[in-house]
């Protein structure tokens, strides 16, 4: 049987080229400059293996004609042209390309680098354009030919004049309706923003006449306009120059004029990544924290070039949440492109890359750790809280990624210490990584619970950020030491055999009393009972379980309608006179013990930071005792 080739509409095919492929229409310009860069590069690389051509680099250049009475937009480039075939086959043939041709046909890969694979890119000139016009005179050529369309309708053909070889295109752009303003691509600054966000690296000059103004000679208020030939791009990416040119304010000066930002980056990564993917990446960690960075508003991401064009002003998948806060972009050669070169085609290679950044990321912060400690410090003030969060996040999935970089306060070294640098000092016989939690260093520095601990010589490690504990349970060990928090049952640190026998006894002694207080409390605690870690304070609040109160508070402040209660211990300091009271009393009156129950456990919450539930009640116990 025959094969059949498909027929396609091309009307109707064209129209969906013009308007379904791209999300933002301001892209013609980017597609139309790439074309031209493409011609330059092809007439450059014949100038190149040919030879005696007589041309060299600097005789290139694209230009930008704007013309707001005839309401047009010219496009002119000095490249190779095209001849009428090759007009009739690359405009006239969607999905023609004729760049794509010639860098498969290109035998070394010499200083070129074609930008147009796909063939379609020309057509989104419709978007923004009524008609287009393409004068066009190929290299070696005596004639020019005139290609126009009004898009859908097809196109003509026609003989012209034209001096010079390379191709001219003018865009007769659309009127303005409410929604859309064409007219914008007419004015100098639109076109210069259009140029800066995603041709700057076009490495043929972009130039247009730009008006200015300038004091009349001979006058001291009077002022005239004159015309001057401006280069629109940069040309030369930074992150393509060799690291040993560059100087640090070269870095600090590109980062806060590309990224908006008012201090100099804490640190610059500039790697050169030759491989499976080959890419270069310009990173910067900033000196400070966006004031919008723990906001839903945030967008992480870095910015994708492919040779040197911008594909992407925010590729997310280039960054872990964690590394959020890193800003900066990679460029690379080996990316397939989607056809609007705004998605890309095949994640592989991206995932690639991003690998490879994630680890230089943590590379590079770990050596700020180690050499800098006064600058990681600071780094980790603006994004500790992130990387903390990143050790929670899905599951702790990503917490060896992390847990080397996190930070807590430190109740022996007054200052932030990592989770390796507090088990380096751990006693030979310690078990446990231990940690309290609350508001800040200073109350957690005060609750009775860490007393015992830092008498003893343990270091606490103070948790003061919402996160952090059940960061820390995730990880669940460090260096294969558990973590303990000061609140819970059993701290396990060392007790002499007399120490533990005295603990028994006086447990038992008061075993009725505290059940009696038990009572008193019901539901509102699981059990009452002595405690050998207080030192100067009466009473504390402890949980059993996996729940501390610090979480239990931390998930009650959500927005939802569960409240969650933490399995509540009330601990008496064994060696404390309350305890005698409370055995006195006990044995002469027992409602007392439970009015004093109620009275402590009150105090308790009040340490913890808890609200007390009756106020009222437990203030006129206070007066009662007052006055008694
Ligand atoms: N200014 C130009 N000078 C010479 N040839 C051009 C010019 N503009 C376009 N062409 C030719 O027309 C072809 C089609 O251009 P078009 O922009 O549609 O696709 P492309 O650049 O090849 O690919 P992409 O869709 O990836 O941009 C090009 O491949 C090139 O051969």
């Amino acid at each position: 049987m025959a094969k059949k080739q498909f027929k396609a509409e091309s009307k109707r095919l064209l129209d969906l080229m013009i308007n379904s492929i791209y999300t933002h229409k301001e892209i013609f310009l980017r597609e139309l400059i790439s074309n031209a860069s493409d011609a330059i590069d092809k007439l450059y690389y014949r100038s190149l293996t040919e030879g005696n051509t007589g041309l060299s680099r600097d005789d290139f250049s694209i230009r930008l004609e704007p013309d707001k009475e005839a309401r047009t937009l010219k496009i002119i480039d000095n490249g190779m042209g095209m001849t009428k075939e090759e007009l009739e086959k690359n405009l006239g043939t969607i999905a023609k390309s004729g760049s794509l041709d010639f860098k498969t046909e290109m035998e070394k890969k010499e200083d070129v680098d074609i930008i147009g694979q796909f063939g379609v890119g020309f057509y989104s000139a419709f978007m923004v354009s009524d008609k287009v016009t393409v004068v066009s005179k190929a290299y070696g050529e005596d004639v020019a030919y005139e290609w126009e369309s009004t898009g859908a309708d097809g196109y003509t053909i026609k003989d012209c004049e034209k001096e010079g070889n390379g191709t001219e295109i003018t865009l007769l752009l659309k009127a303005d309706t409410e929604d859309e303003n064409y007219s914008q691509y007419l004015e100098t600054y639109q076109i210069k923003n259009l140029i800066n966000k995603y041709s700057d690296y076009i490495r043929y000059p972009i130039q247009m006449m730009v008006e200015h103004q300038k004091l009349k000679e001979g006058t001291e208020n009077e002022y005239e306009t004159y015309s001057e030939l401006e280069t629109l791009n940069s040309m030369i990416p930074l992150w393509k120059k060799n690291k040993s040119e560059l100087k640090d304010e070269d870095y600090n000066q590109f980062y806060k004029e590309k990224f908006y930002d008012f201090t100099d980056p804490a640190k610059v990564i500039h790697t050169n990544v030759e491989g499976v993917v080959s890419y270069t990446a310009l990173l910067f960690i900033p000196g400070q924290a966006p004031y919008n960075y723990y906001t839903k508003e945030f967008e992480k991401g870095l910015q994708l070039y492919s040779s040197g064009v911008l594909i992407m002003e925010k590729c997310a998948d280039l960054l872990p949440d964690y590394f959020s806060f890193v800003r900066g972009l990679v460029d690379s050669q080996d990316l397939s492109l989607n056809i609007s070169r705004e998605m890309l085609q095949h994640d592989r290679q991206l995932k690639a890359i991003a690998q490879r950044l994630e680890k230089k990321i943590k590379s590079e912060l770990l050596s700020m750790l180690n050499t800098d400690r006064e600058k990681y410090v600071e780094f980790f003030k603006n994004f500790g809280l992130q990387l903390k969060f990143g050790m929670y996040d899905k599951f702790g999935a990503n917490k060896d990624a992390v847990k080397d970089l996190v930070m807590f306060y430190s109740s022996s070294e007054k200052a932030l210490v990592t989770l390796s640098e507090y088990v380096s000092r751990m006693k030979p016989d310690q078990k446990y990584i231990y940690f309290a939690s609350g508001e800040s260093t200073d109350k957690i520095d005060k609750l009775p619970q860490t007393e015992l601990l830092k008498d003893k010589g343990y270091e606490i490690l103070y948790l003061t950020d919402d996160v952090d504990e059940f960061a820390l349970q995730m990880l669940h060990t460090f260096e294969e030491k558990e973590f303990k928090s000061v609140s819970s049952d059993d701290l396990e640190i060392e007790e002499s055999k007399e120490e533990k026998e005295a603990a028994e006894k006086q447990a038992e002694e008061s075993k009725d009393m505290l059940e009696c207080m038990k009572e008193a409390l019901g539901d509102k605690v699981a059990e009452v009972r002595l405690s050998q870690r207080l030192k100067s304070h009466p009473v504390c609040l402890t949980a059993k379980g996996g729940l501390s109160i610090e979480m239990e508070k931390v998930l009650n402040s959500m927005p939802v309608d569960q409240k969650i209660q933490a399995e509540r211990v009330l601990e008496i300091n064994a060696k404390h006179p309350i305890l005698e009271t409370l055995n006195k009393v006990y044995g002469e009156d027992k409602e007392a013990v439970k009015k004093y129950a109620k009275l402590l456990y009150d105090q308790a919450l009040l340490i913890e930071g808890l609200p007390v539930e009756d106020p009222v009640a437990f203030s006129n116990a206070v007066c009662e005792l007052m006055t008694k």
